[in-house]
């Protein structure tokens, strides 16, 4: 009986504990003029709950307290917004004390000059640097062609085999980034590359691959054709860049366009296997395409331009999986959001998901419709459509990334048919992957 009576009184103890802990820490930044919001448990907040529930966490707090609400998730003091206007009006007005607020680890891996470190002046020069190396003119000019190679090549042999698409839309991701920022010296270096970028906390050997193939081209008069050799010969003063910059600008092309690419990618094939009848308008795109030419003739910038079915794929693909949840910003200074004060140093996260799914403006938007797009060309360029973000930092590599999600699907269709081996499991919160992988068995077309 005595035991009970403990256990009880034990249990009652640690339950007010826990309540007033809660309660302390609701009280603690109950200070006037932030959003309504819970905050969790101290230092825990609710990563829990965000990283268990993900979009059903965040859609029943916006029942609860409205689209801009307070909470405590991935180690800070966070204020959520799911208001498209709002999301909009923050992503426009950087100036205004709005600016990137990435966690440290990122930060760490990508460097301080990198472009999401940098505001005002520096970051229009870092992102100016940045287009003119990965924007349309520079596709136009030399990547196509040597993306349409690579890809080609990469997707030899694949006929009979049984291939985990996860596994190789990462590799291919990797492998065409790496190559257009060193050419010659890929095959040499790739893999130990590799090894170092799979560990995520590659930097430091990284920057030293990178350091050292800068020496030995600055030591030679040998030319190449890719964008170290650009970032290094670069005379035009408006975008010359110290030895730092140039690293950090590397890494971000790197990292930037990895994840993006490959699982968009991977989400593609996956849609396409699934809709019979947009994998066939796409086949017919990309031999239409190929009708035209000889087996040997590359793709050019017309062929491309001509891929709109394609074009439509990669949209409705992005917008079905969501591959990117939404973005990060971090005050400067007090802000004022829909009449609520955000505090210095808050971060912000802009949530466009649910944007994604809005039926207004995708009606049946749980469909895989990529028809949407063609019947209504403004939905790109739509002022909530947040797939590649918007404002000064809208995506400068969205059109390589269309690019390249094209050439693969270009040269994986016109040679491949696929089916699904069966069984695997697909996550799509917070991040989109197959946790087994997604294995598909590849015949020849
Ligand atoms: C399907 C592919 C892609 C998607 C969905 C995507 C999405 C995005 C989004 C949503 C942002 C905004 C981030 C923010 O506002 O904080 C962004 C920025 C950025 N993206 Fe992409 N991206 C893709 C491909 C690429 C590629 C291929 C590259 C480079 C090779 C790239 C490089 C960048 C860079 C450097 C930024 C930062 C821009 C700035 O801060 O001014 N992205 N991307």
């Amino acid at each position: 009986m005595a035991v009970l009576l403990l256990t009880v009184c034990g249990l009652v103890m640690v339950f007010c504990f826990c309540f007033a802990l809660l309660k302390w820490n609701e009280v603690r930044y109950a200070s006037k003029g932030l959003p309504p919001g819970t905050m969790g448990w101290p230092f825990f907040g609710e990563t829990t709950e965000f990283l268990k529930y993900g979009p059903n966490f965040m859609k029943n707090q916006r029942a609860r307290y409205g689209s801009l609400f307070k909470s405590h998730i991935l180690g800070c003091p966070t204020v959520i917004s799911m208001d498209p206007e709002l999301n909009r009006y923050i992503l426009m007005n950087e100036g205004k004390g709005l600016v990137p607020g990435y966690p440290k680890s990122m930060r760490e891996i990508v460097g301080k000059h990198n472009i999401a470190a940098v505001h005002g002046a520096t970051h229009k020069y870092i992102r100016g640097s940045m287009l003119s190396l990965i924007g349309p003119a520079s596709i136009r000019m030399q990547l196509l062609s040597k993306i349409d190679m690579l890809m080609k090549s990469y997707l030899d042999n694949w006929d009979g085999k049984t291939v985990d698409i996860q596994e190789r839309t990462n590799e291919m991701a990797l492998l065409i980034a790496f190559k257009q920022i060193v050419e010659i010296e890929s095959s040499k270096i790739y893999e130990t590359f590799k090894t170092e970028f799979d560990k995520l906390v590659g930097r430091k050997r990284v920057i030293r691959l990178l350091t050292k193939i800068m020496k030995e081209r600055r030591a030679s008069s040998v030319t190449h054709n890719d964008m170290l050799d650009e970032l290094l010969r670069n005379e035009d003063s408006n975008y010359k860049l110290s030895d730092e910059e140039i690293i950090d600008q590397v890494i971000t092309i790197l990292y930037s366009g990895y994840e993006t690419v490959s699982k968009t990618t991977m989400m593609a094939i996956k849609y396409l296997h699934d809709h019979p009848r947009a994998l066939q308008e796409l086949r017919d795109e990309h031999l239409a395409i190929r009708k035209r030419k000889r087996p040997e003739d590359p793709i050019d910038w017309n062929d491309y331009k001509s891929m709109s079915f394609t074009r439509a794929v990669i949209f409705e693909t992005s917008r079905l999986a969501t591959i990117v949840n939404g973005v990060l910003r971090e005050t400067t200074k007090d802000v004022e959001l829909n009449g609520f004060i955000i505090p210095k140093g808050w971060r912000i996260y802009v949530y466009t998901r649910e944007i994604n799914y809005d039926p207004f403006l995708y009606p049946e938007p749980f469909t895989f419709n990529p028809w949407r797009w063609l019947d209504n060309k403004s939905l790109e360029s739509h002022n909530y459509c947040f797939i590649f973000g918007g404002g000064t930092r809208l995506c400068p590599g969205k059109e390589l990334g269309i690019t390249k999600i094209s050439m693969f699907l270009h040269h994986f269709v016109t040679r491949y048919r696929w089916e699904e081996v069966g069984g695997d499991k697909l996550v799509q919160f917070p991040r989109v992957e197959a946790p087994n992988g997604l294995h598909i068995r590849v015949s020849k077309y």
